[in-house]
Parts: C-alpha cells; structure tokens; sequence
C-alpha cells in the first residue's frame, strides 16, 4: 500500500476537540474486548516492510512527526540546564536552514516531558513558546506510592505550570481483573488534573495479554482520560505495533460508542524516523487524518527528533551527519 497524500506540516488550524468526560464503568462491554493475537500480530509484521511514503512527501512526514513528539528526558541525572537545553530543542527542533531548503514551515515540538522536580525550569525556558509542560506523575514509573501521595504530586504539578499530565494506572488492578479500582483509580486522578489533560500510561508490557491491553484502554476511557499511553519506557517492553494495533482500535471503538476522540502516545523505544512513519501510517490507517495532530497524537520518545533531524539533512545533502551532532535530541 501506498501512502501518497501529503502530511501538511504547521501551522495546523486549531480544532476545539471536546474532552473525554468518560462515561459509567460499563462491566458488560469490558468483557466484551477481546484481542486476536495471531490476526494483530500478522498484520503488524506486514506494516515496516510496506512503509512507502514517497520520497517527496517523506520531509512533510518526517516534520509532522517532529510536531507531534513529547520531547522526553526522565533520568535521574536531569538538571536544570539540560532541561533548558531540551526546551531550546523543542522551540527550534530543526535548522532554519534546513527548514527553508526543504520548504517546511517553522514548526515545535508537541510538548516537553519531565519528571516533576524540572516543571519549574521547563515551564521558565518555554514561557511564550505554546509548548505545554508534561509531568510524568502518581509516581512514575512504578506507580505504587501511597495513594494519597500519588494524588498529590498531580495536585502539586499542576500548581507547578504543567499543563499535561503522565499518570502510570496501577497494574495490579488489571492483572487481578479488579476493573472497578482501575476506573476508581482513573477517575481519582483525572480530577485531579482538573484542567490539565491526562494520559493514562498502561505500562503494557507488564499487563500480561493484549485483551487486558483492550480492556485497560477502554476502562481508562470511560474514566475519562485524554489520552492513553503504552509505556514509561521503563518496561522490558516498551511500545510495539500490535500493542498500538489494539490501543488504536480501543480508541476507535470509544469514538464509535460517544463520539469522543481520546488521543494515542506510543512511548518507549521508537527512536528512528523510519519507525515514527510506520506509527504515523498506522494512525491514518486505523483512525484516519484527525488523529494525526499533536492534539490526538504523541510520540513519546527520548532520541527520535535526532534521528528524525539527521534524515531531514539527508533529504537536502544526500549525506548523514554524525548522530553525535544531534546528541541531545
Ligand atoms: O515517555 C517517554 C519515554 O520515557 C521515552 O522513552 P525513550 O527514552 O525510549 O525514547
């Protein structure tokens, strides 16, 4: 299959997308979700090979990838000036130079992620970009500090500047099959992110199957997040395809149902442009063009803009750089 529509890069008219205000916890339906893991796993092994976004709508690709990323740096070692070195990147993910050449219009990354203690230098370094802030929160990666505690760091977080909000659900909850304390659970924190959006990081490669996968998105839905998320990118496994195909088809089931758009943030691992146009192939596959925004859509992901930046030089000199050049991001 090929993908020739052009992916028309920024700036991309705002849409007014309702929120998920969820739903009641509909037991019958959760137990209704189910995930053929042999048709998944088949399809998802045609989708790298078949990649072929032609060459000439590779750089409108590969840019609108760039403005869908939640440039990440969630380490222990973080300071201050790293993070203010990272915004620097997510304000100007690629060189003018470049950007002209290839005839790309001036574009940012979707937002900033970091861990709590770094909101404040995040928040400074972006003030008047747009860029939001998003915290990783309830206790990442593990999730399992007390639950007042994990209430509370969303609480603090938000008062801090972000905007966004990373929470981990408790994988137990799904594992046991407890559905009702994983949408308690969910609904708890989404209220405590008030305002701010909420994506609900599963953590799949410790949910054991691809059906708890389905059933874990849809009760996170109907607790109404924003978002879901596959991983911390602390997992063994982080974000693969058929984790993506099921989180995907977990989604469009949702809109079907209400109507409402929840968004979709593979995280964990994707770390080559290549691979992000596989994710973004299968986003217009499964869900179609309106999830292909930085509003429905994120990668969250550590090192993919060097990769991504270093094809974007290719494009224009026919050589790579150095990743080494592009260390950062
Ligand atoms: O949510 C984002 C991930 O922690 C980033 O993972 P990565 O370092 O493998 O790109």
């Amino acid at each position: 299959m090929t993908h020739t529509a052009t992916a028309t890069t920024h700036p991309l008219p705002q849409i007014a997308e309702p929120r998920n205000p969820g739903t009641a916890l509909d037991l019958d339906r959760v137990m209704r979700a189910t995930a053929n893991r042999s048709a998944i796993e088949r399809r998802a092994a045609t989708l790298p090979g078949r990649r072929s976004v032609k060459k000439a709508h590779q750089a409108a690709w590969l840019a609108r990838a760039i403005s869908c990323i939640d440039l990440t740096t969630l380490s222990g070692d973080d300071t201050a000036g790293r993070v203010a070195r990272l915004c620097g990147k997510a304000k100007a993910p690629v060189r003018r130079d470049i950007l002209e050449a290839l005839d790309l219009p001036d574009l940012t990354v979707g937002a900033v992620c970091v861990y709590h203690d770094m909101i404040a230098p995040a928040v400074r370094h972006l003030d008047g970009s747009g860029i939001p802030v998003a915290a990783v929160s309830t206790g990442f990666p593990a999730g399992l500090s007390p639950f007042h505690l994990r209430l509370a760091e969303i609480g603090e977080s938000v008062s801090a500047g972000a905007s966004e909000i990373d929470i981990v659900i408790s994988r137990r909850h799904v594992l046991t099959g407890d559905w009702q304390a994983l949408y308690d659970e969910m609904r708890a924190f989404r209220q405590a992110c008030g305002e701010a959006h909420v994506k609900a990081i599963l953590a799949t490669g410790e949910l054991g199957t691809l059906r708890n996968v389905a059933r874990a998105s849809l009760v996170c839905m109907m607790a109404g997040a924003d978002f879901i998320k596959t991983s911390t990118g602390k997992e063994g496994v982080n974000a693969t395809l058929p984790v993506s195909l099921v989180m995907m088809r977990a989604i469009r089931d949702y809109h079907d149902w209400t109507g409402i758009r929840v968004g979709y943030k593979p995280a964990g691992g994707i770390s080559k442009a290549k691979d992000a146009i596989t994710y973004l192939a299968l986003v217009k596959e499964e869900l179609g063009d309106r999830w292909l925004r930085p509003d429905l859509f994120r990668f969250g992901a550590s090192s993919l803009l060097g990769d991504i930046e270093r094809q974007l030089e290719h494009h224009l000199t026919g050589a790579y750089s150095a990743a080494w050049r592009h260390a950062l991001a």
